[in-house]
């Protein structure tokens, strides 16, 4: 495990410093690329980081984003990962990055598999890549209990899997561990003390209890009360 936790006076200060960080990293690569990549988590912890990113300056039509997971609703859905994107990350100076939406439109999230992981190629190994972990220690759509989770877990798993879990409240798509895992920034925000305290729980248990374990090699951990 090699793990850098970084604890903020308060969530105002993680965002604004998290983001400024993130678009450093994504500007550092483009010094030496011709683009970079973003993946991000949705939920309800990241909107603020997103926010200030969205604000930053940055050759954005350089920049693919993609998110780390999507739930299986339509993009104006309330549950939906993308319309949190959409309303925090991809306008003002963000607006001329390319995405790719996870969510195809297919019936089931199991058709969308093959066009996802031909979508999604070039932009592996990820530059940089924000997760978010739930106090179940599930990250992205990797659920303790999910149905496909140890595929998903495994070094040779494709780019994304369909997934679905109990503690999710429906199908998902979501990247895989080997390819969220092998970005070339890694970082994880969490905030209040039951995430904190999962967090550290994690640290003990295997990737089929704590998925974020997983993702432990070389993360910087984020943290605000
Ligand atoms: O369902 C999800 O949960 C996690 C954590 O979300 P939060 O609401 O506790 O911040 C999130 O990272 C993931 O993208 C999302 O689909």
């Amino acid at each position: 495990m090699n793990i850098d936790f970084v604890e903020y006076p308060d969530r105002e200060m993680l965002a604004l410093v998290l983001a400024d960080k993130l678009a450093s990293q994504l500007g550092q690569h483009l010094r030496t690329s011709d683009a970079a990549s973003l993946c991000v988590p949705g939920g309800t912890t990241p909107g603020p980081v997103l926010e200030s990113l969205s604000a930053t300056d940055l050759d954005w039509d350089r920049v693919t984003v993609c998110l780390g997971d999507e739930r299986w609703v339509d993009g104006d859905h309330k549950r939906s990962n993308s319309r949190l994107l959409r309303r925090h990350l991809l306008k003002d100076k963000a607006k001329d990055a390319a995405y790719i939406d996870l969510y195809t439109g297919d019936a089931e999230p199991d058709d969308a598999v093959t066009t996802l992981n031909t979508r999604l190629q070039p932009i592996f190994p990820i530059t940089v890549a924000l997760l978010g972990m739930g106090n179940d220690m599930h990250t992205a759509s990797l659920f303790p209990g999910a149905d496909h989770l140890a595929a998903a877990l495994a070094p040779d798993a494709p780019p994304v899997m369909a997934i679905r879990a109990d503690g999710a409240e429906e199908p998902r798509i979501t990247l895989t561990a080997p390819y969220l895992r092998n970005a070339i920034n890694l970082h994880l925000l969490i905030t209040g003390p039951e995430k904190r305290e999962a967090f550290e729980r994690a640290q003990k248990l295997d990737p089929q209890e704590a998925p974020i374990r997983a993702m432990m090699d070389n993360l910087t951990v984020h943290w605000a009360e």
